[in-house]
């Protein structure tokens, strides 16, 4: 892992700096990132997530059309989507015990961490570009109270500073299409022990349809990333022994929450974009659990 020169908030340990200018322009985009659609959901109960939604939407909790809460209800549901999503992607890490450690890889501010601690009491490491999301996810940790096993750090996924063979289960929530799918799935494949759990819900093009379609093409523009195939992600796995015990197609799971998210004061821009790909088909929000053998 390459040192430089950026330190900690309280200078005593060195963390690594971005291994490429790819990288530091990914730092610094999630550094600055505040978008509401984000911050405010995030506080209705202090989970923070950079992830979408899947499930149901529960109308009736909306309250009628004119109801002058109804974007307060909204944003609640919204936010309850979104953490039904991690909950999905928890269940498929299997049984954890609480002595393992997972890992988060691509962490975010840290909203499924968190859940992760609190469904199996074990330690959650988690890995950002960000310094400014990892002190986020710190300052949580330690307001729960639960500081000593929920930890995030500033480092690259794809050079992680865990042993190998040490870890009993790890994930990507929408963290994949920032890395080469190679390189990442050789160091997943190197600190997951075997018999471990690996688990990604990621947004994919569809090779059926043929080539990235312009909605992608407008995604990846947005966010400053490089969607995957479905193809390129079951390879990759093939060639690092990981071996999918689910593929799960979560696309018609997630329209509703972006049908509902377009309808809100807090709409991005992008809505249009996810909406028009699921549907078209050139689009796809997938689950893969995979054993590392
Ligand atoms: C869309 S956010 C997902 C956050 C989180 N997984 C969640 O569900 O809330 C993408 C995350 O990937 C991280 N990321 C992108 N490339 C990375 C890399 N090479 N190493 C570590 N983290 C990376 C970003 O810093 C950001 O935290
Ligand atoms: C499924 C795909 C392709 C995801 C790309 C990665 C990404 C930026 C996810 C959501 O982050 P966010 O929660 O910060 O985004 P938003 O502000 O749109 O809610
Ligand atoms: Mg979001």
């Amino acid at each position: 892992m390459s040192v430089t020169d950026i330190t900690t908030a309280n200078g005593t340990a060195p963390i690594p700096g971005p291994a490429t200018p790819y990288q530091g322009d990914i730092a610094r985009y999630w550094d600055h990132e505040a978008r509401p659609v984000n911050l405010r959901l995030g506080d209705v109960d202090g989970l923070y997530h950079h992830h979408y939604g899947i499930g149901d939407v529960d109308h009736a909790s909306l309250g009628e059309p004119d109801d002058s809460e109804r974007e307060k209800k909204v944003i609640t549901e919204l936010h309850r989507l979104e953490s039904a999503q991690a909950d999905v992607l928890l269940d498929n890490l299997g049984a954890v015990t609480p002595d393992a450690t997972l890992v988060d890889a691509g962490c975010g501010r840290g909203g499924s961490m968190v859940m992760a601690h609190q469904r199996f009491g074990c330690k959650v490491e988690g890995v950002t570009l960000s310094a400014k999301q990892a002190e986020f996810g710190n300052r949580r940790a330690k307001e729960l109270g639960i500081g000593g096993s929920v930890r995030s750090r500033v480092c690259n996924m794809l050079d992680m500073p865990f042993a190998t063979g040490s870890v009993a289960g790890s994930w990507n929530n929408e963290s994949s299409m920032y890395v080469d799918l190679h390189d990442l799935f050789a160091e997943h494949s190197r600190i997951l022990a075997v018999g471990g759990r690996y688990v990604t819900i990621t947004g994919c093009w569809n090779p059926i349809y043929g080539q990235p379609s312009k909605w992608v093409s407008q995604i990846n523009a947005h966010f400053e990333c490089n969607i995957h195939s479905r193809r390129e992600y079951l390879r990759a796995m093939a060639d690092n022994r990981l071996v999918p015990q689910a593929v799960i197609d979560l696309t018609p799971a997630t329209l509703p929450y972006w049908e509902l998210r377009a309808t809100s004061s807090l709409v991005t821009g992008i809505e249009e974009a996810f909406i028009s790909s699921y549907k078209d088909g050139s689009f796809q929000y997938l689950l893969i659990a995979a054993d590392r053998v």
